[in-house]
């Protein structure tokens, strides 16, 4: 391989083609209305295209959550969308004001068409339902009229999507390894295949390999199945791996949003620039970009076109418990 095929390979990695949007954030602002207001997010615009990953960096207290919890609907006061709007672009053709949505439009949206994995949320399950019941439950919830046997059947493809043995739909969380529940997590944001997933931190309580090996299967998965992510993560190393573009935040502003590769190779702002120094991995010698980590998977081992349910290659091999 030449050299020249060595950067074309890189361009096809790093430069991803944008797409049409999925979600458009428009000069959002968000205020929690304590004695001291504080403004969390200010005039935070972006657009996450289909089948994108996009990070969000920024070290803490800069906004990252609250935006994620603002673009959901999540927050709750004294946190206030005080200005802006969010639109979802549905697949169908139809954009949607996620502001404008009623309690029960906006609980049929959530899951569905977005989801979310947020900090910790390996302790979201609830410790006293099994598995089963617990997707059973997200699942009937939107769609009443499935049967017995497509919830069975749905609930076995996403734990296999995850890299879970289905034979852990009979366990309950406590059974779970903190990396099995996180799968458990993400199989539920999966499950009904919502256009994007937003991922709060989603593996900062695991240890290093199962992170790596969570990630993988993320990026994996988004390649199969073509949902876009938002991932927060102030592991900007991390972030230059897995993602298409990144957005850096700075005290609730996103004051750059670049594709992975120009952000690293060369950060306009200042405050990127730092951040950027401040991971001594980042810092020495910049030779080849580092984007391989997470990317790497084993050749051949998928089809792009894939539409059966696979067992990632590193899924663990598990006993039933
Ligand atoms: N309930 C609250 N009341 C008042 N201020 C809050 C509240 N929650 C968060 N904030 C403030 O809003 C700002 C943004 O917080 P946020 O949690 O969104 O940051 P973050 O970037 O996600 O941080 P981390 O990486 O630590 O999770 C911070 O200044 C924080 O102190």
């Amino acid at each position: 391989m030449t050299a020249a095929d060595n950067r074309r390979d890189e361009a096809v990695l790093t430069e991803p083609a944008l797409t049409e949007p999925v979600l458009t954030v428009e000069d959002l602002t968000v205020v929690y209305e304590v004695e001291q207001p504080v403004t969390a997010v200010k005039d935070a615009s972006l657009t996450l295209h289909r089948g994108e990953i996009l990070g969000l960096a920024g070290e803490s207290g800069c906004g990252k959550t609250t935006l994620a919890y603002a673009v959901n609907r999540l927050h709750r006061p004294p946190a206030r969308i005080s200005s802006g709007r969010i639109t979802f672009h549905d697949k169908d053709g139809d954009d949607v004001d996620i502001l404008a949505l009623e309690d029960a439009e906006l609980r049929a949206f959530r899951w569905d068409k977005l989801s979310m994995v947020f900090q910790g949320a390996m302790n979201a399950l609830n410790p006293v339902t099994t598995v089963r019941a617990q997707l059973k439950d997200t699942l009937l919830a939107h769609r009443p009229r499935m049967s017995r046997k497509e919830v069975r059947e749905r609930s076995e493809e996403v734990l296999r999507r995850v890299g879970v043995d289905p034979g852990r739909l009979g366990s309950y969380p406590h059974e779970l390894s903190g990396g099995m529940r996180q799968r458990v997590m993400i199989a539920m944001a999966m499950l009904l295949e919502p256009q994007i997933m937003i991922m709060d931190e989603p593996t900062t309580a695991l240890d290093v390999v199962v992170q790596r090996d969570i990630l993988r299967e993320i990026v994996r998965l988004r390649d199969e199945l073509d949902f876009a992510v938002v991932f927060i993560t102030h592991d900007l190393p991390l972030l230059l791996e897995i993602s298409d573009r990144i957005a850096v935040m700075l005290e609730g502003e996103i004051v750059e949003l670049e594709t992975a590769e120009k952000l690293y190779r060369e950060a306009r702002h200042p405050y990127t620039r730092k951040l950027l120094g401040s991971f001594p991995s980042l810092s020495g010698e910049r030779g080849a970009f580092i984007r391989t980590g997470v990317d790497e998977t084993a050749p051949g081992e998928e089809t792009p076109e894939a539409t059966t349910p696979t067992v990632p290659a590193q899924a663990p091999t598990e006993e039933r418990a």
